[in-house]
């Protein structure tokens, strides 16, 4: 197992996703010998686990049943242990597309948090590229890095315990994206500047407060960045639902030269038809930040 490439079964030292329900997951370390409790009974991971083909349905003590999924960055964003707030899919998947991010891309980014983007970040640049994340408080990078090796994604990232605003990204000319979330994104753009690439690139700092935003796009302009655009991506999702829509009656068909026959049943008043549709949420769920994207040009030589 690895949060880059896919395994079929479930070994020794993986961390594996155990889904109990709609809105019930948690991530478990595999483990030879090891249990792990759930409100269906426990999980005994020699036998319940280990050699099992990942998406199997395993049977509990109790007799209730879990599935047990493959671990991803998505299912990791939503399982992970919180030690900071963090980005979530909507967010990340505008980020990556905007970023213009591949397999082989080189990535700088700031805050690491709790690794919620890394990880997405990670599993779009493998196998060939690298992040180069930054975090300042020393025991979430000493976290973090350890998580990485778990997820066996420790390769493709060097973990920097500095600040980004005082120290910047510890590379200098390599990277072909770079991302901000932290509190004064401003004082690390001329770190992400110089950071990337002299053949340019692409930059996003992610800020929940407009007067963040603003101080950060007076710093884009400054350092000579280009196409400076802020969004805010909020998502709606629709609930499906039957309705029942009254069948229009349009009278009789003038174009029909038909005599009135006795015999035909007239259309029934009331007469209605079934129609799958969907219905947009009343509430939009709320306001997480605001992402600004901006180009750095290719340098004049
Ligand atoms: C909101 S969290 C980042 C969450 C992350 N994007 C995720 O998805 O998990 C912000 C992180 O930035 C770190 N941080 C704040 N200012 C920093 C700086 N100047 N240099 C490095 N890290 C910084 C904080 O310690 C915190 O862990």
């Amino acid at each position: 197992m690895s949060f880059v490439e896919y395994s079929d079964c479930i070994q020794d030292g993986d961390v594996a996703i155990v889904y109990l329900g709609h809105e019930s997951m948690t991530p478990v370390k595999v483990k030879r010998g090891a249990q792990t409790q759930t409100r269906y009974g426990v999980i005994r991971h020699s036998t319940d686990l280990i050699g099992q083909r990942y998406g199997s349905k395993v049977t509990c003590s109790k007799g209730g049943w879990v599935y047990v999924l493959h671990p991803t960055p998505e299912l990791w964003t939503v399982n992970l242990p919180h030690r900071t707030q963090i980005l979530y899919t909507t967010d990340i998947a505008t980020i990556t597309m905007m970023l213009e991010l591949k397999p082989g891309s080189v990535v700088c980014e700031s805050g690491t948090g709790s690794g919620s983007l890394s990880h997405a970040i990670l599993r779009t640049i493998a196998p060939t590229g690298h992040l180069h994340t930054v975090e300042f408080h020393q025991q979430r990078s000493e976290k973090v890095l350890e998580e990485f090796k778990e997820h066996r994604v420790d390769h493709l990232v060097t973990v920097r315990n500095q600040d980004a605003c005082k120290d910047g990204f510890g590379v200098t000319g390599v990277a072909d994206a770079v991302f901000l979330d932290i509190p004064s994104p401003w004082e690390a753009v001329r770190h992400a500047k110089a950071a990337m690439k002299k053949s340019g690139g692409r930059v996003c700092s992610f800020s929940p407060c407009i007067e963040q935003v603003q101080k950060t796009c007076e710093a884009f302009s400054d350092q000579g960045f280009e196409d400076i655009t802020s969004i805010e991506v909020l998502l709606r999702v629709h609930d499906v639902r039957t309705v029942y829509l009254p069948l229009p009656d349009f009278g009789p068909d003038p174009s029909a030269q038909i005599q009135p026959d006795s015999t035909i049943t007239p259309p029934q008043n009331h007469a209605s038809i079934a129609v799958k549709t969907t219905i947009p949420p009343r509430d939009v769920q709320g306001h997480t930040g605001y992402l600004t994207f901006a180009t750095k040009p290719r340098t004049q030589l």
